[in-house]
């Protein structure tokens, strides 16, 4: 089931500067295995702004709040999703 999220960051402006850079090196770390298993199928940068739009591709609505609630910036995070399902007119054939 695929899920379109968007995360915008906010980290605290009083966050030590290396808490922010093991948070930051921990987020990438996870965020590139969840890719490189498939789970995370697509991840953009939102031009001018520390917020991406991503697809998550996971068994349903429990496994996408699962796989959200493990990533270490999730606590300075707003997500916003929204469900997906096939369009008609899609070509593409993982689309689901
Ligand atoms: O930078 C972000 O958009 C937040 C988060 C998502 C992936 C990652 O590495 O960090």
């Amino acid at each position: 089931m695929l899920f379109h999220v968007r995360m915008t960051v906010k980290l605290p402006t009083d966050m030590p500067a290396e808490q922010v850079t093991r948070l930051k090196a921990d987020e990438k770390e996870l965020a590139q295995r969840l890719q490189g298993e498939g789970t995370w199928r697509h991840l953009w940068r939102i031009a001018g702004l520390y917020a991406n739009v991503s697809v998550f591709d996971v068994a349903d609505a429990q496994a996408l709040h699962d796989t959200l609630m493990q990533l270490p910036l999730y606590p300075c995070m707003e997500i916003e999703v929204m469900a997906l399902c096939r369009h008609p007119s899609s070509i593409h054939d993982d689309d689901r």
